[in-house]
């Protein structure tokens, strides 16, 4: 089972929960965001997180492939993450302006089937989908669960990660019930926004027990 645990802002946070075991760490790039962190930051905190096996992932909503790409490689990341309305089209733009090996995780903000049904327009596009709760004026960190019974039978042919409301109590109910291929939690570890709460992450990872981790 693949683990992002998103929002890092703190060097010491980052590196305790690569410690307990995530698999991919997700630094905000919104600017609106109170979880943002520049690009100076994050180069700070991927350098620490070197002797570790961990993902880097930015999160972007709609600003242009070039200042994405400039971020990737100024900061050091593994892979982007794009939260906002970007089209198929932009996605086969971005995959141009990087490296390879860069994995580009499409999030979708599901409140019906319609917004599922899109997600296969994506699907040879990005490497990754993110299905996260839909609410008005927000684009992540919502800490709102999405409506799981959408996602019975929900079968995209890409990995993709659950979001949205998941915390300790919570994550193997919803493992069980929909099946992703992997996790992605902010608000349900956190004290704040953007200050994680360790001993809720290393709640989650008890809960979570040996399941091995996957592609960081
Ligand atoms: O977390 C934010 O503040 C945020 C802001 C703008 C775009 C995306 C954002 N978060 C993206 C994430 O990957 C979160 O982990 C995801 O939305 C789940 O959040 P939560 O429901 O709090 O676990």
């Amino acid at each position: 089972m693949r683990v992002k645990i998103c929002g890092i802002t703190r060097d010491e946070d980052g590196e305790a929960i690569a410690r307990m075991g995530a698999s991919a760490l997700g630094f905000i790039c919104v600017p609106s965001s109170p979880r943002y962190v520049g690009v100076g930051q994050i180069r700070q905190m991927v350098d620490r997180l070197h002797s570790w096996r961990v993902g880097a992932i930015g999160v972007f909503a709609n600003v242009g492939t070039e200042p994405i790409g400039n971020v990737v490689r100024e900061a050091g990341l593994t892979g982007v993450q794009l939260h906002g309305d970007e089209t198929p089209e932009f996605c086969d733009r971005l995959r141009a302006e990087l490296a390879d090996g860069i994995e580009i995780i499409k999030a979708f903000r599901i409140k019906s089937e319609a917004d599922l049904e899109r997600t296969r327009l994506y699907r040879d596009r990005v490497d990754t989908f993110l299905l996260d709760a839909y609410h008005p004026g927000q684009l992540g960190g919502t800490g709102r669960q999405l409506d799981w019974t959408l996602l019975d039978g929900f079968d995209p042919g890409v990995p993709w990660l659950l979001a949205g409301g998941l915390n300790p109590d919570n994550v193997l109910t919803a493992i069980a019930r929909v099946r992703p291929t992997g996790i992605d939690l902010s608000s349900g570890v956190e004290r704040s926004p953007g200050i994680k709460d360790l001993a809720k992450v290393a709640r989650l990872f008890e809960q979570l027990g040996a399941r091995g981790q996957q592609r960081p």
